[in-house]
């Protein structure tokens, strides 16, 4: 039912700028006419080879960037970009994760600094020490932590920092940019199942992006697959596992040597 959806992608497309000596030749899609609803509760794992389009449409989701066709919207209302206040409402709803945060991060900052930077920004708290050491337990990074730099972090603690400062404005959907990529294979399953526990106690929806299906089996209840700037598979994560229908798909899957579900 349409007034369920959460998040509406309706026909996005978004082309490569063209130069002066290009502007004869059809502008390449970089989105191609994509249509996505998301629900708030749902699991989502995005995947695709890398040049497929998944940043760029992570980007049109966080309004950062503006697709040229088509429309999205939240909750029924109109999203694109806009100024900080006006997208506002956005951002307490919808939160980010990046692929890196350890450069994410501003190096000179505390933990508790940048915990705290949401609550006071987005929510408009003022007395937040309280919020940002049980910020800190919902992620099990050590409260000993909250005054080191985050320049001083380990890649796992950063990455927890990332999710702590996502959760802050008590968000119901999170879009994360690969965000286990960058770790060992240990850390990278601690760090599933801390975004499996979070999502689930909190009834939170989670849009996760990878180029490895091994990286979201088990943690998303739905795949998509991009390729090209389009998503060509959009089924249940057990029957896409178990009968890829797109031949990206089944590349994509004989990539990984095994899949834990
Ligand atoms: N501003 C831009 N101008 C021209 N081409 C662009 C622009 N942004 C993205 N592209 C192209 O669009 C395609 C998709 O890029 P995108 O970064 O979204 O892919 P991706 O799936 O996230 O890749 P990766 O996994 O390597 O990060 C690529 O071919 C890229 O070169």
């Amino acid at each position: 039912m349409i007034i369920n959806d959460f998040i509406h992608l309706d026909n996005i497309s978004r082309f490569a700028p063209r130069s002066f000596w290009q502007r004869h030749l059809p502008a390449a899609p970089i989105l191609n006419q994509i249509s996505l609803r998301l629900q708030s509760q749902e699991t989502v794992g995005l995947v695709g080879a890398s040049g497929s389009g998944k940043t760029s449409l992570l980007k049109v989701m966080l309004a950062l960037d503006a697709a040229d066709r088509g429309a999205m919207s939240c909750e029924g209302r109109a999203i694109a970009p806009a100024s900080v206040a006006s997208l506002a409402w956005y951002r307490r709803r919808v939160q980010y994760i990046p692929q890196d945060p350890a450069s994410a991060l501003a190096p000179h900052h505390s933990v508790a600094q940048l915990i705290a930077e949401p609550l006071h920004h987005l929510l408009g708290l003022q007395n937040v020490h309280q919020r940002v050491a049980e910020l800190c337990d919902r992620v099990q990074l050590p409260r000993t932590l909250l005054h080191v730099p985050a320049g001083q972090l380990s890649g796992g603690q950063a990455q927890r920092v990332a999710i702590a400062r996502a959760l802050a404005p008590e968000p119901r959907f999170l879009l994360a940019d690969e965000p286990v990529s960058g770790l060992d294979l240990p850390l990278r399953e601690q760090m599933k199942g801390l975004l499996q526990r979070l999502t689930r106690e909190q009834g939170m929806g989670l849009l996760m992006v990878s180029h490895d299906f091994s990286a979201l089996a088990g943690l998303c209840d739905r795949l998509l697959v991009m390729h090209a700037g389009e998503i060509v598979e959009d089924r249940a994560t057990n029957d896409l596992l178990a009968a890829p229908h797109h031949p990206q798909t089944c590349q994509l899957l004989q990539a990984i040597p095994v899949i834990s579900l």
